[in-house]
């Protein structure tokens, strides 16, 4: 089931669950219905099978199929179709208690090791490195000669032997979650373990059990079929290797005795394989948007055709973005639209800031002018240009990498909120700096060595050589921050975009910060976005503003304007928030022309 997104978009939502999925899938769609078939004929076969499992009709031994009977007796003269259905019906059990043994010993320690660790988790981890190490087909043999040849006690026992995977996996998984923000913020929100486990620690487990489990089945029916066929199994209950075992006594009389079970197994396992597959595939494609059926004819725009015009008169501005609209496709197969009707412009040498509360739509806005949006985030409508060409036409659902691809780094550039995470800890600084300098401009690394220390001196380091060899855990917030400034301004951009470039820093470093980013601007007379939800960093940076709220603009002008006269109540709000009801009554930087404090 298909629905239009809104307009200004060319793709198609695709409705959908994840069995909907699965079942779109014809691989998923073919192995669902061949194990219906299966486990129907085997769950039923008391009503399908025409003879008992073990009935004998000593007089007509290894008959051909056709006749009284369909596929033909087996050496004892037992009918093979109905030993096919009832066989299932053990055949398929026994995969399911092994499986569950399996998951209800792997699943709860995996959970509980990968959630707590401690001394829970190592002991669980050598009891599992334990059961690993055991030869498998050894202790089964060994616990059908103690015990006698019950197929139940067998998957039981290989069950246990299977559980370490399941454990292993689990605990991996809850490991890589387990310090997730959303997971802290569940914790200091007051869920108890059990809830956030349940909610938040399931819902990633889930998916790999699951494919896990259809293995787990197919290897079980594999090995249980493997242990019939020694002669190892049960000869009073039909399964399928032991249907196997006695054809090929008699491959010789007749070798359609052989085919029967192993159609069996090879359907049942490769359906098990294949739902598996389907399954990851249907998770993985959660929110999955198809391109839109074009007419037949009607060619899909290239992204090298040439882009369309922008409109006359706009061309002069560094940046113009016009009608924005940002939306990520739900399961439901809505959008939910983030950012919304969103324009502005900057041109050289300005200093714009956007601003608004957390989550009003500020870094969408700016990760569609970069091109840094997720691959799920969809462009519903509006464009944007830098400096006369489009870099998201009209009509253009995503951000074109390749044309942003030209642009980052060389004429746009951007400093993120978190220094530290913004810097690879596994190189030096100064690696990291001199590297774009010799890929964007084309200089040699001497000379891009030279001009990032001459940059480390400018934003302001002490001894710029110390910073260029250190890496970045030897150097604090402050200074990494002032790295990332050098970095961005080190390939002469023409558009500075800085994402609350001072929010994870202290206080006094946020104000040299600020009047380092002033400094800069100021000297190299570049544009720049400065994103914050700060109307201090905006009173003491901008000429202009735009106020979002909630993925809208809902004012925009000169920050004097603006601080003086605040129009809607969401600015009055933010600027209330700031100023303690004192009224602002002028820009509080120094104007550079003035030379003082206006
Ligand atoms: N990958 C995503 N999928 C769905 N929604 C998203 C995604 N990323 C962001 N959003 C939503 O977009 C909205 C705007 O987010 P955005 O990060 O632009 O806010 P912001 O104003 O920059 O806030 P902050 O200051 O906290 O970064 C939020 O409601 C957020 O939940």
């Amino acid at each position: 089931m298909t629905e239009p997104t809104p307009a200004g978009q060319s793709g198609v939502v695709v409705r959908s669950t994840v069995f909907g999925r699965i079942v779109r899938n014809p691989l998923g769609l073919t192995a669902i219905v061949a194990l219906v078939i299966i486990g129907a004929a085997a769950a039923f076969a008391q009503v399908l099978a025409p003879y008992d499992q073990n009935f004998s009709d000593i007089t007509n031994t290894l008959a051909a199929p056709g006749g009284e009977y369909i596929l033909g007796t087996d050496s004892g003269g037992r009918d093979v179709l109905s030993r096919l259905l009832y066989g299932g019906q053990l055949t398929l059990a026994s995969a399911l208690l092994c499986a569950s043994v399996a998951i209800l010993i792997g699943l709860p320690t995996g959970l509980i090791a990968g959630y707590y660790g401690g001394w829970f988790d190592s002991t669980a981890s050598w009891f599992a490195n334990m059961i690993l190490s055991l030869p498998g087909i050894m202790v089964l043999l060994s616990v059908r000669a103690a015990l006698g040849p019950s197929v139940w006690l067998a998957m039981i026992v290989f069950g246990i032997l299977l559980s370490p995977g399941y454990f292993r996996l689990t605990r991996t998984v809850v490991q890589s979650v387990r310090n997730e923000l959303y997971v802290d913020a569940a914790r200091v929100s007051g869920l108890s373990d059990l809830r956030i486990i349940a909610r938040h620690i399931m819902s990633v487990v889930r998916a790999p059990i699951i494919i896990q489990t259809s293995i787990v089945a197919g290897v079980a029916i594999a090995i249980q079929s493997g242990l019939d066929f020694l002669g190892l199994g049960d000869p009073a209950q039909a399964t399928w290797g032991i249907m196997l075992s006695d054809g090929f006594r008699n491959v010789y009389l007749n070798p359609l005795l052989l085919v029967w079970p192993t159609l069996a197994i090879m359907l049942t396992i490769a359906s098990l394989v294949l739902l598996g597959n389907a399954v990851r595939d249907a998770l993985e494609d959660g929110q999955k948007i198809t391109a839109k059926r074009r007419p037949a004819g009607e060619k899909k725009p290239s992204r090298s055709a040439a882009l369309p015009a922008v409109e006359a008169g706009t061309e002069q501005h560094l940046l113009k973005v016009s009608h924005l609209a940002v939306g990520y496709p739900q399961a439901d197969g809505s959008i939910k639209t983030v950012v919304d009707d969103v324009s502005f412009h900057i041109d050289r040498g300005e200093v714009l800031s956007i601003v608004g509360e957390s989550g009003s739509g500020k870094s969408q806005t700016a990760f569609s002018i970069l091109g840094l949006l997720p691959d799920t985030a969809r462009i519903v409508g509006g464009s944007i240009q830098f400096d006369g060409t489009y870099t998201v036409a009209p009509g253009d659902d995503t951000v074109s990498a390749e044309r942003l691809g030209a642009l980052r780094g060389r004429r746009i550039s951007y400093i993120p909120q978190e220094p530290m995470s913004n810097l690879d800890p596994a190189f030096t600084i100064g690696s990291q700096l001199v590297r774009p300098m010799t890929v964007v401009l084309g200089i040699s690394k001497a000379e891009a060595r030279a001009r990032a220390l001459e940059l480390l001196a400018k934003v302001g380091i002490p001894n710029p050589q110390r910073t260029f060899d250190a890496y970045p855990h030897e150097v604090s917030g402050g200074m990494a921050q002032r790295v990332l400034i050098a970095g961005a301004i080190s390939c002469e951009p023409d558009l500075v975009i800085a994402d609350e470039p001072t929010t994870a820093l202290d206080v006094t470093v946020q104000a040299e910060v600020l009047d380092l980013l002033r400094t800069m601007q100021r000297q190299l007379g570049v544009g720049v976005i400065i994103v914050t939800h700060n109307f201090g960093v905006v009173a003491d940076l901008a000429d202009r503003v735009v106020v979002m709220q909630s993925g809208r603009v809902v004012e925009e002008g000169e920050v004097l304007d603006i601080l003086r006269h605040p129009k809607h109540p969401y600015t009055q709000t933010l600027l209330a928030s700031m100023l303690e009801d004192k009224q602002p009554m002028t820009k509080l930087t120094v104007d550079a022309a003035a030379g003082g404090t206006a």
